[in-house]
């Protein structure tokens, strides 16, 4: 399917909300770069760089990096895919960043994914991740075709150390405080699209229509005529 223009997206939503889930069905079906603030993190902490080395125990103690931080990473990396259409996982995460999201480009939607934090906290202690491409399962909701590891290559999934009761209570916590108001600053804008419930299998339908009929208006169905 061949986009006729360039379109942005930010995908939001509470830790576990099943952001990254959405997300690879987004990319899969409509083609779209996904850009996710964690992974990029996760990369960061694996190749041992500095900032890597730095933000780990932040990201361990479920806090927030700094502001900083985060927008010079997903900037840098916004600029080198410029002419494609993208999906943003992640970020932005405080007002502060929205601001700064702004100043450099315009989002054509933000889609929310509301889940009920008590739905939250089962999935996260049973989240597997395949580090190196961020697709991830869960042993009760898709659990690889063999325990462990990856479907696609066949690489081992790790569980993130941010994945512990403690640290989620944490991440929802400053989810409620630092990132609520940033659906707020959407909401006010008139750009916020909500999708809730408690299954990502019964949101997707509704927000696979929703980009359908953003991203191709033309081929929507005129109802009531001949
Ligand atoms: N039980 C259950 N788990 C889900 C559902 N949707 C996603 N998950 C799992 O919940 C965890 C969090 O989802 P993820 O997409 O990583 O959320 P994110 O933190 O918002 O990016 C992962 O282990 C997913 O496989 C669902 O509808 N039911
Ligand atoms: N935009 C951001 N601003 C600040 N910190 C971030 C941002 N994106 C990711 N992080 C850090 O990385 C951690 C993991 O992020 P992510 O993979 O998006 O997790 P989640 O599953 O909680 O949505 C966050 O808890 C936070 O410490």
């Amino acid at each position: 399917m061949v986009l006729q223009r360039i379109f942005r997206t930010v995908i939001m939503g509470p830790p576990g909300s099943g952001k990254g889930t959405v997300s690879g069905r987004i990319v899969k079906r409509f083609g779209l770069t996904h850009l996710s603030s964690g992974d990029l993190l996760r990369a960061n902490i694996k190749a041992q760089t500095e900032l890597g080395l730095l933000m780990k125990s932040c990201i361990d103690q479920g806090q927030l990096v700094p502001d900083d931080v985060i927008s010079r990473l997903i900037l840098t990396e916004m600029r080198s895919i410029e002419q494609s259409s993208w999906l943003l996982d992640g970020f932005p995460r405080t007002v502060a960043q929205a601001e700064t999201l702004d100043s450099v480009c315009s989002v054509d939607t933000v889609i929310n994914i509301d889940v009920p934090f008590q739905t939250i906290k089962q999935r996260l202690t049973s989240r597997w991740l395949h580090l190196p491409s961020g697709r991830v399962y869960n042993i009760d909701f898709n659990p690889p075709k063999i325990s462990g590891l990856d479907d696609v290559t066949g690489e081992p999934l790790i569980q993130r150390d941010d994945d512990t009761p403690e640290t989620i209570t944490r991440r929802l916590k400053s989810y409620e405080i630092q990132t609520q108001p940033v659906l707020e600053y959407y909401r006010s804008k008139g750009m916020l699209e909500t999708f809730s419930g408690t299954e990502t299998n019964k949101i997707w339908p509704h927000i696979q229509a929703f980009l359908s009929k953003k991203l191709f208006p033309q081929n929507e169905t005129v109802v009531g005529k001949a």
